[in-house]
């Protein structure tokens, strides 16, 4: 089988039933009823989680949009389109299990177990493995982690990453401790969106959060990333009820001057994080407490597949959004695949836990001959 049926063959996978695969791929999306953050909480309507029996109305609607956006932005084929319409255009390369801050909301002091390197998969592995999504449309990859700057061989994957025929956009989501001297390289090599985790501008409560030194280190990075112009540059803000909560108008106050979009979002529960209700802030009292200090907070159009909602202040060069995984989830516009550091392939990211999810490594055994590779 070539390298082109190989790609067709994936996405007819995903637009039918009628494969292994598809069934797998279906068992995981419907875990996701159960194991969604939703059902912590009643908030939003009653039968919105976006899987299983209750195929709501909400879903309907969105995957309405969704379609009629898809056909305005390009022609997917049937190719990983799933069976709610759902056109997965967008993967996520988590470069690394491995990371240099042990955010509380994500991951224990002792850190994750890390998987045996020979288990990990090569540049040239994710290379191949992004050409066979690209070519069954793809056309956005972002690569995350772990922390995906501690990747030795960042700037090569970059580099042929972004000479795929087709990607129109390589990002990367990073927690920018060692982004700055990266960055020119990093540009160069093609990576186009640069989204930065910051949570706190208070050194002393970087150190609380993630464990770790190097508040500064951020913020410089933060600069940097501005003054080479990624634009905007998102800062990605996790709001924790008594411990970062009331920095939310600071953090505005960096908009007004730069071309900065704040990314202010809900906490949610993972395996290993301090999770707790009372810790959630919702998206509606953050959004009041902005309104309340600044004037002119405008609603912008969102594009059906964003995770968040956005917002203009008059006045203000950069933008505020919120992330409302957890007050109103976004599922029906959801365009996400992930690939895991180790070739697992997560349909959702609330699917199970890894050693259930599907083996790449299998389904590209079924997909390819070894002289393909
Ligand atoms: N529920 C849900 N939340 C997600 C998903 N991907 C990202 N998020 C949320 O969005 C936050 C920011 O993620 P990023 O890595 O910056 O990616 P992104 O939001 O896709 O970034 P953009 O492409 O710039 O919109 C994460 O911390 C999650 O809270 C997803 O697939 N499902
Ligand atoms: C898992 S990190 C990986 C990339 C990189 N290490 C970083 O921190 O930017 C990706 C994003 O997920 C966010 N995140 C992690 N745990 C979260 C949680 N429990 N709730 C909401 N967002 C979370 C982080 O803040 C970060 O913006
Ligand atoms: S959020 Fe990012 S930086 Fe923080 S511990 Fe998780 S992977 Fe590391
Ligand atoms: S938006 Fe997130 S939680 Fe919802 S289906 Fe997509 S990956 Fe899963």
């Amino acid at each position: 089988m070539t390298l082109r049926n190989a790609s067709n063959f994936l996405g007819q996978c995903f637009a039918s039933r009628r494969s292994d695969y598809t069934a797998r791929a279906l068992r995981f999306t419907s875990g996701y009823a159960t194991s969604s953050p939703l059902k912590f909480r009643d908030y939003g309507q009653p039968n919105s989680n976006c899987y299983g029996s209750g195929y709501s109305k909400q879903m309907t609607t969105s995957c309405a949009t969704l379609s009629q956006s898809i056909q305005e932005d390009q022609s997917p084929s049937n190719m990983l389109v799933d069976s709610f319409g759902r056109f997965h255009n967008y993967l996520r390369i988590s470069l690394t299990e491995r990371c240099n801050l042990r955010c509380q909301y994500c991951m224990p002091a002792d850190g994750v177990e890390l998987s045996q390197k020979s288990q990990l998969l090569t540049s040239a592995e994710i290379v191949r493995l992004a050409n066979l999504f690209v070519s069954s449309g793809v056309d956005k990859i972002r690569l995350t982690g772990g922390e995906p700057t501690l990747r030795k061989d960042i700037e090569e994957i970059c580099f042929q990453l972004s000479s795929l025929e087709g990607l129109k956009t390589l990002a990367m989501t990073t927690n920018g401790l060692v982004l700055t001297k990266k960055l020119p390289k990093l540009k160069e090599c093609g990576l186009s969106l640069l989204n930065i985790s910051l949570d706190t501008l208070v050194p002393a409560k970087f150190e609380f959060m993630t464990r770790r030194q190097g508040h500064e280190r951020v913020m410089e990075s933060i600069t940097a990333a501005v003054e080479h112009g990624f634009n905007p540059v998102k800062v990605n803000c996790v709001v924790m009820r008594g411990i970062n909560d009331d920095e939310i108008c600071d953090f505005v106050e960096l908009t007004r001057k730069r071309e900065i979009n704040i990314r202010f979002i809900e906490f949610m529960p993972f395996d290993g994080n301090v999770w707790n209700i009372k810790k959630l802030v919702p998206y509606t009292e953050i959004l009041d407490k902005v309104k309340q200090r600044f004037e002119g907070v405008r609603r912008l159009k969102d594009h059906p597949t964003d995770t968040a909602k956005n917002f203009s202040i008059d006045g203000h060069r950069g933008s505020v959004s919120f992330i409302t995984s957890m007050t109103e989830h976004f599922c029906g516009g959801c365009n996400r695949l992930r690939l895991l550091a180790d070739g697992n392939l997560k349909v959702c990211l609330f699917g199970p836990s890894e050693p259930e999810a599907v083996q790449l490594e299998l389904l590209i055994l079924e997909l390819l001959e070894p002289e393909s590779w």
